[in-house]
């Protein structure tokens, strides 16, 4: 790394990833020293004035025995969570391209528990996304008891949705045409309802048949994004637990397909798609001001 002129901060590089158009800033934590704070994550993930994303990855050592990397994921309002399908395979391509290691099936430490990704031979990489869970206070979603379809008032209508943690929260609604579905106006009313007390993503699904599904999914933290994996996972159990979906199903987001498993309560979800590196690059970080430096680090 070069050293900063006067009043500058580091050099970062990064590399800019998409998967399914889910895109992503890409930061080895292992190489180089990282430390941003949340209004620095926001002003990178400006698509106008920053690079532009939807969600930060930083790849970390471990802090685990028998584990390969820690995975951060940071969404673009700056907010760190446990969870990201799409990055997590974007995560996958990432350390074997920086050739950080040469294995195929890469353990990852997340903010909620160790996955699994497989990289295949053909651009497609697989993700074990964990068991999903449905005790609302795990999600955490409030309600009395666990359901697969809940009852919610949100402005002046009443909207059924089921509540699911991929790891991360979420509350998928059936629709009958994804083109046409309010995902601009409940999206964001339900991504801060009060009944998700940490936020949830908000998925709007429309089922074709028992194997195909279209999706459109508003982001906590990130609003609509082009694709969003633990969505996709979330959406199909949740038409499994409603007796609608087979255990295979493809399901067609903005940007792509992805393909999801699930055998049952208590079994993993497991989800295939492609990931895509779009550009490499560095940029200066801005200084640190002198007080938060002395009090970081304990020099001036
Ligand atoms: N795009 C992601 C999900 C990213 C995190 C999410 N916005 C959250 O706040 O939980 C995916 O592909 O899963």
């Amino acid at each position: 790394m070069s050293q900063p002129r006067r009043n500058q901060g580091p050099l970062l590089r990064f590399t800019k990833m998409q998967g399914l158009g889910n895109d992503f800033m890409v930061v080895d934590a292992i190489s180089q020293p990282f430390r941003l704070r949340p209004d620095m994550i926001r002003d990178l993930a400006d698509r106008n004035f920053g690079v532009g994303f939807d969600q930060l990855l930083v790849v970390e050592p471990p802090g685990l025995p028998d584990v390969d990397f820690r995975y951060r994921i940071f969404n673009a309002d700056g907010s760190e969570v446990e969870q990201c399908g799409n990055g997590a395979r974007c995560f996958a391509r990432f350390v074997r391209d920086q050739r950080l290691t040469n294995k195929r099936v890469i353990r990852v430490q997340t903010a909620k528990g160790v996955i699994e990704l497989k990289v295949g031979r053909n651009n497609l990489v697989s993700v074990n996304m964990g068991v999903p869970e449905f005790n609302p206070p795990a999600i955490p979603f409030a309600a009395d008891c666990r359901k697969e379809v809940y009852t919610v008032d949100v402005g002046d209508q009443v909207v059924e949705l089921s509540a699911i943690s991929m790891g991360n929260p979420h509350g998928v609604l059936l629709v009958d045409d994804v083109d046409s579905a309010p995902v601009a106006s409940l999206g964001p009313m339900l991504e801060k309802h009060p009944r998700f007390p940490a936020r949830a993503n908000i998925g709007f699904l429309q089922i074709q048949d028992r194997g195909h599904v279209r999706l459109r999914v508003f982001e906590r933290g990130s609003g609509e994004t082009l694709a969003c994996g633990s969505g996709a996972c979330a959406a199909v159990v949740a038409g499994c637990l409603r007796g609608l979906l087979d255990n295979r199903v493809e399901v067609e987001l903005r940007g792509g397909r992805l393909v999801i498993e699930w055998q049952g309560d208590g079994t993993p979800v497991m989800m295939e798609g492609p990931a895509t590196t779009v550009f490499e690059g560095q940029l200066r970080l801005p200084a640190e001001p002198r007080s938060r430096r002395r009090k970081g680090h304990g020099k001036s």
